[in-house]
C-alpha cells in the first residue's frame, strides 16, 4: 500500500502549535546547532534564488537531525511588495529519513511567524535585563504581533510602544495586540528608554540609530535579510556586543553584519551552552537570520507527533 500524505492547512498547523513547549524544543534546537558535528545535525546553508525580476527572492532550507530522527525542507518566499498575499509564502515538506519518501506537507507561514518571535524570545531571556519593562517594536507585519506574543511569554511589558513608517498599519497592528499600547510617529520615540527593542521591518537602510539605544537595551534584529541591505546602523552594531542565531549564515546574508564589518561575540547557541557569557549588563544586539532548518524540523517533528494523533482520533 502507498504510504499515506498528510497535508496541513494554515489552520491545521495553527491547531497543533504550543508556543510554550516550542520555546523549550527550541532552545535545545539553537544550543544542538551551535555544537557543531557533536549536536547530531545535517544543515547546509540555505539555497537563495533572487527573482530580481518580480521583486523577490526564495530560500530553500534542508535539514536532517538524527537525534530528532527528521528530514524536512522549507521554502520560503520573501515578497516585501505583496499586498493580498502573504510577504512570506513559506511551505514545508516532511520526509521519512530512512527511506526519503514524503510524508506531509504543511503551510509554513504560522511555523514561521511563531518560531522567530520565539527565538528572539530566547535570545532575550539570556541577553535582556531580567527587569524589563519597556518594549519597543519597529515594523508591524508579522513578525510585529509573532514577536509581541512570544516576549509576552517571559516578560509582563507595563509600557509597549509600536512604529511603523506607515503609521495607518501600526494603528491596525496595535489593536490586534490585546494589550494598550502606543503607536508612536518617530522611531526615535518608540525606543526612548526601552529595555527590549525588536526591528521586524522590511527596510533595506538602517531604522535604529545608536543615539537612540539605551545604554544596556537588548535588540533582537530580524530583517535585512539580504547582504546589502541593514536594519541597525552600523555604528550600533560596532559599538553593541553582537549575538547571532549562526555565524556562518549571518556572515553571508544580512548587511547589519557584513557592511558594519562589526565583531560577532557569540551564538546564542553558545551562550545556552554556557561556552560564552551573557553579557546582559551591555548592551546587546541578537542579530537572526533563521536559516536554521533545523530549528524548524524540531517544530515539524513536534507536529508530525500531533498529526499522527489527530489522525488516530
Ligand atoms: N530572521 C528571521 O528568522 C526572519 C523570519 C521571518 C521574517 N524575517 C524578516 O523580518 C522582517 C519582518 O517580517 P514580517 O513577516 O513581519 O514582514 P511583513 O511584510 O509582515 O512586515 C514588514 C513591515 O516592515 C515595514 N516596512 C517596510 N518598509 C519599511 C521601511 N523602509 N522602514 C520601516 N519599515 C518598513 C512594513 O510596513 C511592515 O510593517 C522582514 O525583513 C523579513 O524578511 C526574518
Ligand atoms: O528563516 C526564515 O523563515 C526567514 C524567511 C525570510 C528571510 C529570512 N529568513
Amino acid at each position: 500500500m502507498e504510504p499515506s500524505l498528510d497535508i496541513l492547512s494554515k489552520e491545521d498547523v495553527k491547531k497543533c502549535i504550543n508556543a510554550e513547549v516550542l520555546m523549550e524544543k527550541l532552545e535545545f534546537a539553537l544550543a544542538d546547532y551551535s555544537k557543531g558535528e557533536d549536536g547530531g545535525t545535517q544543515q547546509p546553508l540555505r539555497l537563495t534564488i533572487p527573482v530580481d525580476h518580480y521583486k523577490g527572492r526564495q530560500f530553500v532550507m534542508s535539514a536532517f537531525s538524527q537525534r530528532e530522527n527528521a528530514l524536512a525542507t522549507k521554502v520560503v518566499g520573501f515578497y516585501p511588495e505583496n499586498k493580498d498575499e502573504p510577504t512570506h509564502p513559506s511551505d514545508i515538506m516532511l520526509y521519512n529519513p530512512l527511506n526519503g519518501s514524503l510524508q506531509a506537507i504543511m503551510d509554513g507561514t504560522v511555523i514561521t511567524e511563531y518560531r522567530t518571535g520565539l527565538v528572539s524570545a530566547i535570545a532575550s531571556k539570556h541577553l535582556a535585563n531580567p527587569t524589563s519593562k519597556i518594549l519597543a517594536i519597529l515594523g508591524s507585519g508579522v513578525q510585529c504581533t509573532g514577536h509581541f506574543n512570544a516576549l509576552s511569554l517571559l516578560y509582563n511589558f507595563d509600557d509597549v510602544r509600536i512604529w511603523n513608517i506607515n503609521i495607518q498599519s501600526a494603528e491596525i497592528a496595535a489593536k490586534k495586540l490585546g494589550k494598550p499600547c502606543r503607536v508612536c510617529t518617530t522611531a526615535e520615540e518608540a525606543v526612548k528608554d526601552a529595555d527590549i527593542i525588536c526591528t521586524v521591518t522590511s527596510t533595506s537602510t538602517p531604522v535604529l540609530n545608536k543615539d537612540w539605544v539605551k545604554p544596556g537595551c537588548h535588540i533582537n534584529s530580524v530583517g535585512a535579510v539580504k547582504p546589502k541591505w541593514q536594519e541597525l546602523e552600523s555604528d550600533l552594531m560596532r559599538s553593541s556586543v553582537v549575538y547571532v542565531d549562526s555565524k556562518e549564515a549571518a556572515c553571508q546574508e544580512t548587511g547589519d553584519i557584513i557592511i558594519s564589518k562589526c565583531e560577532i561575540y557569540a551564538e546564542i547557541g553558545e551562550v545556552i551552552n554556557g561556552q560564552k557569557e551573557a553579557r546582559w549588563h551591555e548592551t546587546t544586539v541578537f542579530k537572526s537570520v533563521g536559516k536554521l532548518s533545523h530549528k524548524k524540523y524540531i517544530f515539524i517533528k513536534y507536529l508530525n507527533k500531533l498529526i499522527y494523533l489527530y489522525s488516530q482520533l
